[in-house]
Formats: structure tokens, C-alpha cells, sequence
């Protein structure tokens, strides 16, 4: 099937389920992913960061996708620009005629200025059929030095997010309630403001909402890298029921990136230290693929719930 817009996943999923938002930077992680939502028969949400498209480049990261859209005829999938940081990078990827959703990301600015920059895009994306994801709110994590006291001051108002979504025209809203993006998400106890996420759904009905920030960091991932020979000490994700109570408020796009990052490499490195004469690229990233594919399997089943819902 061709790309689908990720506004029919969401009217389905709202309040039942979630739709993962994974990453995708090579082909090894498109395969993981592609081959979990085949064999969970999940829509997916591929999505690609500007600086996955310096990576990788734009041109070929299509060419991949529109493989994988061969590969795997019977699922949704929809493509996604994670933080796009300008109108000129949104115009750009809309342009391709490929992206079916773009995020805009002014959480940084001063409101006036993200309502401004959002209806813009909102303004190009709409008439040539693309979505729009804005973000209200700042996510911070441990490594931003933000104090206890003034981590509150960073999160969504509710006031804000009706405010934003009725000027802005905006199909679906970043929120931040408690998480960050990395693999350092809270020092001590993981906690999450369910009541802010509770007053913003129900001021927003039926909206669909989006949680970035939102992988798990698996401890036998952290284990398995700092077993053989990283150093990721300390490294505290959010807890998977979280996630999952989530899921049932609102929350429609669950944003994971450093699962993936975290399974790649502990894959790898368990390669490397247990076979130290191996040097063929595929006797790695096969298993690392393979990795990814468990994991997002995992993810879809016992986390987002969306197994089945293609
Ligand atoms: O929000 C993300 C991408 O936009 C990814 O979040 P994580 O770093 O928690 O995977
Ligand atoms: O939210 C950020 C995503 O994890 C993408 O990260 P990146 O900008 O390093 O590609
Ligand atoms: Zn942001
Ligand atoms: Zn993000």
C-alpha cells in the first residue's frame, strides 16, 4: 500500500493503543523495524531527524523506504520529519511529494513565536496534504542541570496547549510531562506527571498527543554494552508501564530512538568481544538487526498495544 497519513492510526488508536515512532537512520534499522510490524501486523510511524538525512542522506533513506513498502504491502506506514527546526527544512521535505508528516519543533521559542512558526507550516503542509506535529513545552533531562524546583516550569500548560492547537491548526501535539530524550532520563525515582497529561486530554478531546523521550533504556542493554566494554553507567529510562498508562490517555505517537541505539550496540559489542576475529560487517549488523526487530516486536505488543492493528 502507499504511504498513509498518520491521522486515520491516530482516530483508530486514540485512548486504546499507540503508534510506535521509531527512528530509522540505515538500512539494518529499517529492516528490524519493518520485519516486527510485518510479523505484528502494527502500522508503524518511520520517522527521520534532519540528522539522519545528513547521515544517510535524504535520497537514500526514501529509496530504502520505498523498498520496504514493496517489502511490506499489507502494513501502514507513515513517514515522518522528527524535529524539523525551520519552515525552509519542513518546505523541503514536504516538497519531496514523499513525507507524509512533518514535526515542527518550536518548543524553544517563546509562544507568540512558536504559534507563528507552527501555523506557517501548518499553512504549506495542509493544502498538499501533510500533517503537522507542533511541540508545547520543554523536555529536560538530567544532563540539562535544571533543578527539581524549576523542572515544572518546563512543562506543558494546559491553558497553552488549547490556546496553541486552536491558532495553530496543528494535527497532533508534542507534550512534555516528565520524560527527555537520551538514554539519562531521571536521577533516582522515574516520574511522570500523569495529572498534567490527564487536564491537557480532556481539554483537548480526541486530540492526539505525542510523548518523545519515551524509550525505556533496557537494563540488559546497558548491562550487555557496559559488560563489554562501554560505559553508559547510570543510564535510566522510562518504565515500560508507564508508557502503557500512556497509551490509554491520549497519548497516540510514542517517540523511541535510544532503545534502538542502546540494542544496536550492545548486539555489536557482544560480537566483538566474543568473536574478536570477526571482521565481516554483515556477522554484526545481521545480529544487531535482528536485535532491533525483537525489540520494536516488544515494544508494539507489550507496550504500545498496536500488534494487530493493521
Ligand atoms: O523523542 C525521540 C525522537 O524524537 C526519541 O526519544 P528517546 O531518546 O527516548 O528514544
Ligand atoms: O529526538 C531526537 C532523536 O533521537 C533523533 O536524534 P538525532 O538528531 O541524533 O538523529
Ligand atoms: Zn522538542
Ligand atoms: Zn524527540
Amino acid at each position: 500500500m502507499p504511504l498513509v497519513s498518520s491521522k486515520g492510526m491516530f482516530e483508530k488508536a486514540y485512548g486504546k493503543y499507540a503508534i510506535g515512532a521509531f527512528n530509522v537512520n540505515n538500512m539494518e534499522i529499517l529492516q528490524g523495524v519493518i520485519e516486527a510490524a510485518k510479523e505484528e501486523r502494527a502500522p508503524v510511524i518511520l520517522q527521520i531527524s534532519a540528522g539522519a538525512r545528513k547521515y544517510a542522506k535524504q535520497v537514500y533513506l526514501i529509496k530504502l523506504i520505498q523498498a520496504a513498502l514493496e517489502d511490506a504491502p499489507d502494513i501502514p506506514i507513515c513517514v515522518h520529519l522528527d524535529h524539523g527546526d525551520s519552515f525552509e527544512l519542513c518546505k523541503a521535505v514536504i516538497d519531496t511529494g514523499f513525507f507524509t508528516s512533518v514535526m515542527i519543533d518550536g518548543s524553544h521559542l517563546p509562544f507568540e513565536e512558536n504559534v507563528k512558526l507552527t501555523k506557517q507550516v501548518v499553512d504549506y503542509a495542509h493544502p498538499r496534504g501533510v500533517v503537522v506535529e507542533g511541540e508545547l513545552g520543554r523536555l529536560v533531562g538530567i544532563e540539562e542541570h535544571v533543578v527539581v524546583s524549576e523542572r515544572e516550569a518546563f512543562m506543558t500548560d494546559s491553558d497553552k496547549a488549547v490556546e496553541f492547537v486552536e491558532r495553530t491548526n496543528v494535527d497532533s501535539l508534542a507534550i512534555a510531562i516528565g520524560t527527555s530524550h537520551g538514554a539519562y532520563k531521571f536521577k533516582g525515582e522515574a516520574k511522570l506527571d500523569f495529572d498534567r497529561l490527564r487536564e491537557i486530554a480532556n481539554r483537548l478531546p480526541n486530540f492526539p498527543l505525542v510523548l518523545h523521550g519515551a524509550s525505556s533504556v533496557l537494563p540488559e542493554f546497558v548491562e550487555k554494552i557496559n559488560k563489554y566494554g562501554g560505559k553508559v553507567e547510570g543510564a535510566q529510562g522510562v518504565p515500560e508501564d508507564m508508557i502503557r498508562k500512556a497509551t490509554t490517555m491520549g497519548i497516540c505517537k510514542v517517540n523511541i530512538d535510544t532503545d534502538l541505539r542502546l540494542a544496536m550496540t550492545a548486539t555489536i559489542r557482544e560480537v566483538f568481544a566474543l568473536h574478536p576475529e570477526e571482521f565481516d560487517p554483515r556477522k554484526y549488523l545481521g545480529p544487531a538487526r535482528e536485535a532491533i526487530k525483537q525489540l520494536v516486536k516488544h515494544k508494539m505488543r507489550n507496550v504500545l498495544g498496536c500488534s494487530g492493528q493493521a
